[in-house]
C-alpha cells in the first residue's frame, strides 16, 4: 500500500516582501525517488528547505510522515531526515569516521554501534573503511568527499533524504558514477524516500521516479521521466526539453 511521506498543502513562502512560492500543493509516497529540476531561482531550495524546517512556510501546511511541521521538535525532525548539499560541509579536523559520527555521537549510541555503523556505511558509498575511515576530507578528492557526505547523511537510517545540488561540482565521469550509485543505492534502500533537487535534466530524468518541474515558485509537471517526455504538460516543460534536442542536434554535426 502507497503511503504519503511528504505532503504540501497550499503552501506559501515570501523572504521579506518577495513571495517566491505562492500556492504549493504535491504528495510524495514513501520509497519514491523525487528529483527536482527548474530554472535558477524557481524555489528549489526553499522547497527542499521547507522539508526539514530549515525555512518556515509563510502560509499552508506540511505534513512529514503524518506529522503537521507546526507541532514537529525541529531537532528531532532533522535527525530523521538525512540532509546532501554541494558544499559537503564536512568538519575539517575530524576524520572520515568522526565526520560520520557525528549524529550517532549526539544521540548516545555505544562505541560499538557506531564503529560499526561507519563501517557499513562507508562500504555502501563504496569506500573501503580500512583506507578511509582514518583519513581527514583534504585527503579525499571531491567525489569520495561527496560519498563521504551521504554516507553521513545515512547513518542513522533516515526514512526521507534530501540531496541539494549534490553532484554539480564534480566532473562529468565521476558524477555519472555518482548518479549511478545513488540510484543502486535508492534500489537497495526500498523504503527510503530520496528527494533530489538538481540543474541537469539528464540527471533528472534518469534518476527520478517522478520529476517535480518547477518554474517561478510553481510546479509545470510532477510525472514520471516518460510522461514529462512524451506529454510536456506547459510550453517551460516543452522548453527544457529543446535543450536536450538542441545538444543532440550539436552532436549529430560533429559526427
Ligand atoms: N534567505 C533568503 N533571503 C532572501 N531571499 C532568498 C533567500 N533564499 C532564497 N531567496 C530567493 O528566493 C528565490 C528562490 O531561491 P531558491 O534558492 O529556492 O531557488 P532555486 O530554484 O533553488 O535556485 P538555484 O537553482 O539557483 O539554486 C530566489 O530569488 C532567491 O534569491
Amino acid at each position: 500500500m502507497t503511503k504519503t511521506i511528504i505532503k504540501f498543502e497550499h503552501v506559501a513562502k515570501k523572504y521579506g516582501k518577495n513571495e517566491i512560492i505562492s500556492d504549493l500543493n504535491f504528495e510524495i509516497n514513501q520509497g519514491e525517488f523525487v528529483t527536482v529540476l527548474g530554472s535558477s531561482g524557481s524555489g528549489k531550495t526553499t522547497t527542499l528547505k521547507m522539508i526539514n524546517g530549515l525555512e518556515k512556510p509563510t502560509k499552508g501546511k506540511i505534513t512529514i510522515n503524518g506529522n503537521d511541521l507546526n507541532d514537529t521538535n525541529l531537532v528531532d525532525l532533522r535527525r530523521h531526515i538525512g540532509y546532501v548539499v554541494q558544499s559537503i560541509g564536512l568538519f575539517p579536523h575530524m576524520t572520515i569516521a568522526q565526520n560520520i559520527a557525528v549524529t550517532p555521537n549526539l544521540l548516545n549510541w555505544d562505541k560499538e554501534k557506531i564503529n560499526k555503523t561507519v563501517d557499513d556505511m562507508l562500504n555502501q558509498v563504496g569506500l573501503d573503511p580500512k583506507e578511509y575511515s582514518g583519513r581527514y576530507p583534504a585527503q579525499l578528492s571531491g567525489g569520495q568527499q561527496q560519498r563521504v557526505g551521504v554516507a553521513r547523511a545515512l547513518s542513522t537510517n533516515p526514512p526521507i533524504m534530501l540531496f541539494d545540488e549534490p553532484f554539480s561540482a564534480l566532473d562529468a565521469i565521476i558524477r555519472q558514477d555518482l548518479q549511478q550509485e545513488v540510484k543502486e543505492l535508492h534500489q537497495n534502500l526500498s523504503d527510503k524516500t530520496f528527494f533530489f533537487v538538481t540543474h541537469d535534466i539528464n540527471e533528472a530524468l534518469f534518476l527520478g521516479d517522478r520529476v517535480m518541474i518547477m518554474n517561478k515558485g510553481k510546479i509545470e509537471q510532477f510525472d514520471t521521466s516518460e510522461k514529462i517526455v512524451s506529454q510536456p504538460a506547459t510550453d517551460y516543460v516543452a522548453q527544457l526539453l529543446g535543450t536536450v534536442r538542441q545538444n543532440r542536434a550539436l552532436w549529430e554535426q560533429f559526427k
